[in-house]
């Protein structure tokens, strides 16, 4: 197995570090077009092997894709991050034309990879590369609702004062401050639905704060978050390699689920070797349909900025 993480910054040496961690694979490529860095953070992170006892080497590479040839499963990261008080989508001028070229060249050394989209604005990132590439549509998966569910099911554990490990909960619809759907409906603790635990109006400000949260990091850090993104796409990566048929929320492209066609948004798929496998059908409730509804039309409206 082999895999490789394009952008070396924050996000991609964070999901490179648990990759490695967990031995996922046999080698993992960071690739980066600033000189040295991704050597640099490479050598840094396999000198951790020593101490915490994994095999898996990473290889740096600047802008050399000869490199990342052969990879089964590439991460794409690069790109620009938001600062405080912008939004995801201010980011497509930039970011587009990034994982474009990104995309061309993983492709030409590894025409099977299963490519995960990272860079934002993510869903329409993940449609880009899709378009641009024509691979299979299950080969391509944006990281976003397994990131949004996390920080979900951590407003709810800290609200209810529990564990994040006995929470469920998912956030569908578009990655975007405005357009995710936090399904309060259906979070559980340990199956039990959290509405028994908590009165409506904290529950809807655990869905408020849930939608904003990349935004509320941004403004502490005065960049966008590293730690629980790099885990997010970590846990994806790991459902394909070991092929774990996890359902995990991703943006993948619609074909009429939910109502939509030709967009990728997030819904919840089985996620496996062979990419995402099945996308699984939620009976929403009218509300939720109308909210889905409304999120598609943004990340429609922000697709459409592809061809202006
Ligand atoms: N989908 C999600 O849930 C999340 C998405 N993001 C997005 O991920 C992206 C990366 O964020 P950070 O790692 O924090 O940014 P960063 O600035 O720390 O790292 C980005 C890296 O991409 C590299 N890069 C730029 N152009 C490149 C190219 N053509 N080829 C190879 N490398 C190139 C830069 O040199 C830089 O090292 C941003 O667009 C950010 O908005 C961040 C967190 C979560
Ligand atoms: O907030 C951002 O810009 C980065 C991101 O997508 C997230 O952390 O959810």
């Amino acid at each position: 197995m082999k895999i490789t993480v394009v952008g070396a910054g924050a996000v991609g040496a964070t999901t490179a570090d648990n990759i490695i961690r967990r031995e996922l694979a046999e080698e993992l490529v960071l690739l980066d077009i600033k000189e040295g860095v991704a050597e640099g953070k490479s050598l840094d992170m396999y000198q951790t092997a020593a101490l915490l006892n994994f095999n898996t080497k990473p290889v740096g590479s600047t802008n050399d894709y000869e490199k990342t040839k052969g990879s089964d499963v590439v991460v794409i990261t690069s790109g620009l991050p938001r600062k405080p008080g912008m939004t995801r989508e201010e980011l497509i001028g930039i970011n587009a034309g990034i994982v474009k070229s990104v995309t061309d060249n993983i492709l030409k050394y590894s025409p099977k990879a299963i490519i995960v989209v990272v860079s934002n604005p993510m869903d329409t990132m993940t449609y880009l590369a899709l378009r641009e590439s024509g691979i299979p549509k299950k080969r391509i998966i944006g990281m976003g609702g397994a990131l949004d569910s996390a920080r979900f099911k951590t407003y709810l554990a800290l609200e209810m004062n529990v564990s994040p490990n006995d929470i469920h909960g998912m956030v569908i619809g578009g990655h975007g401050d405005t357009t995710m759907i936090p399904l309060t409906r259906l979070a559980t603790y340990n199956g039990i639905p959290v509405s028994r635990f908590i009165a409506a109006d904290k529950l809807d400000k655990v869905a408020a704060d849930t939608m904003v949260g990349g935004a509320t990091l941004t403004k502490l850090i005065g960049t966008s978050a590293w730690y629980a993104p790099g885990a997010a796409t970590a846990m994806i990566v790991e459902s394909i390699v070991r092929n774990q048929k996890r359902i995990v929320p991703c943006s993948v492209m619609l074909n009429g689920e939910y109502g939509q066609k030709d967009i990728c948004m997030g819904v919840p798929v089985v996620i496996g070797k062979g990419g995402w496998e099945k996308i699984i059908n939620l009976r929403l409730s009218d509300a939720e349909k109308a909210s889905f509804a409304k999120s598609a039309e943004a990340v429609r409206n922000m697709n459409a900025a592809l061809d202006a």
